[in-house]
């Protein structure tokens, strides 16, 4: 079995709903995602997959839609706020926790048809959620 990771960073707002304690407030995190690939086979070149088409599809999908971006739960009383004055966010069904980031990037990844094994998301230098099936 081979392995690849690709690292991406970004940052993003959010906050978390349910929630007693400081992560309950409007917070921001520079974070690290980590996706793995696997496969049995390698191709003609010897690759899983070419690292720089692992960030081309999956780092511009996460610049478009996650970098510099409000991530909010679809319940959250914000979504109608920042709707009303237009600013830009991404709505989540599932509270904006790094292991529903995590998800969120793996199913992107699958969509994609990329062999991903396993998504982790380093919401700081201590911390991280990792998702996999
Ligand atoms: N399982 C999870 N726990 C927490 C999440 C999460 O997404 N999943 N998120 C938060 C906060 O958003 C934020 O990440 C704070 O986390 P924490 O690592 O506790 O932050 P600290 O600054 O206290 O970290 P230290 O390095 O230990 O000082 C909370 N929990």
């Amino acid at each position: 079995m081979y392995q690849i990771l690709k690292s991406i960073s970004f940052c993003y707002g959010h906050r978390l709903l349910k929630y007693q304690g400081p992560c309950a407030n409007l917070h921001g995190h520079n974070a690290r995602a980590e996706i793995t690939l696997a496969s049995e086979q390698l191709d003609e070149r010897g690759m899983v997959m070419d690292f720089g088409d692992i960030k081309s599809v999956i780092k511009t999908w996460i610049d478009d839609n996650l970098d510099h971006t409000m991530l909010l739960c679809k319940d959250d009383p914000l979504v109608a706020v920042l709707t009303d004055n237009q600013e830009k966010f991404y709505l989540m069904d599932k509270n904006p926790t790094a292991e529903n980031i995590a998800e969120l990037i793996f199913n992107y990844a699958e969509q994609q048809n990329f062999p991903v094994e396993s998504v982790t998301l380093w919401e700081s230098d201590t911390s991280f959620a990792r998702f996999l099936r």
